[in-house]
């Protein structure tokens, strides 16, 4: 595993005297000093996942390595609407050391757990999917395995690619289910934008089996807004807190080229919005990602616009 404090070079954009962009609202912290004081101030703290190790396990084409930086790059420049009194931090990137991934998703669960015990709100920059099963640990660690744990996953792919060839990006949310078998906790999964055209017969057959909650791509949309809406209040009912994570190889190539996996037949940012809205205003969102974000691929920072426009809304309604 390594690690990088985040050099404030990354974020660039206008200037004013007021905080009027981002860039200049937000402070880049170095983790290991554990400057992140306890705070009953609202406190957004992002944190970067530069692993690009899942997707060339999962004979995916890498780059997402540079992903945080892209989408920070992004967000910097966005214009600033937080309250004076709201602290947003950067707490650096891990990356991943000799191809240890496993390693590297170890130390993202501590990471996470460190920063929910902190009371901030994390906001995870990715990096491949593999993202979900530390981030998703360092929750489980932070709130205990007995507490109903929702994940809420846009995404084209269910990741439940069994672990017969190793651990990687297609594989995330089957190795939950796994340690949740093994622990005899509920597993709790709500995937919003599923294809046929990207998963094969054994996924959907593994998602049924494991009860998994899923929306086809032909519905999510706008047009059938109240029952994504009524499944999501339905879903989120059943839950003591959420963890969400945006694959943004969900969203339609128009919105989202810069990719491993890309989706003409991908969602709109609009319905992935309104989810947002609900599940913010349910209060029982702590802690969210974006991956995926591969800058090789990108055209004209298409994607890390995106995710950065994501993370705008995300932050300012939380
Ligand atoms: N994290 C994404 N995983 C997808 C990639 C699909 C593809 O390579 O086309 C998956 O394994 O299903
Ligand atoms: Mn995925
Ligand atoms: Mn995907």
């Amino acid at each position: 595993m390594t690690y990088k404090k985040t050099s404030p070079e990354i974020y660039k954009g206008r200037s004013s005297k007021e905080q009027l962009y981002l860039h200049e609202k937000l402070i880049c912290l170095d983790f290991q000093e554990e400057i992140i004081k306890k705070s009953p101030k609202k406190t957004i703290v992002l944190l970067g996942y530069a692993c690009d190790e899942g997707v060339k396990r999962n004979q995916g084409r890498t780059g997402t390595v540079s992903g945080p930086d892209a989408i920070r790059g992004a967000l910097g420049k966005m214009p600033n609407h937080l309250s004076e009194g709201t602290r947003f931090l950067d707490v650096g990137t891990i990356g991943c050391l000799d191809g240890d991934l496993e390693a590297t998703q170890t130390q993202l669960c501590h990471l996470v757990d460190q920063l929910l015990e902190k009371g901030v709100f994390p906001v995870l920059l990715g990096g491949g999917h593999d993202i979900a099963y530390g981030h998703f640990n360092g929750i489980k660690k932070h709130r205990g395995p007995q507490k109903a744990i929702g994940i809420i996953n846009f995404d084209a792919h269910f990741d439940l690619r069994d672990t017969t060839n190793g651990n990687n990006s297609g594989t995330p949310f089957y190795q939950i289910a796994q340690d949740c078998k093994k622990e005899g906790s509920e597993f709790r999964y709500f995937c919003l934008g599923i294809r046929q055209d990207a998963n094969d017969p054994v996924l959907y057959k593994t998602a049924e089996e494991l009860q998994v909650h899923y929306l086809e791509r032909h519905h999510f949309q706008m047009h059938y807004l109240e029952h994504v809406q009524l499944r999501l209040i339905q879903f989120i009912e059943d839950v003591d807190c959420l963890y969400v994570t945006v694959d943004l190889d969900g969203f339609s190539t128009a919105y989202a080229p810069g990719v491993s996996a890309p989706s003409a037949m991908g969602f709109s940012p609009d319905i992935v919005l309104e989810c947002l809205k609900l599940i913010i205003d349910s209060r029982k969102l702590i802690s969210i990602d974006f991956a995926e974000m591969n800058p090789a691929y990108d055209i004209d920072d298409r994607t890390a616009k995106l995710a950065a426009s994501l993370i705008h809304f995300v932050i300012h309604r939380y």
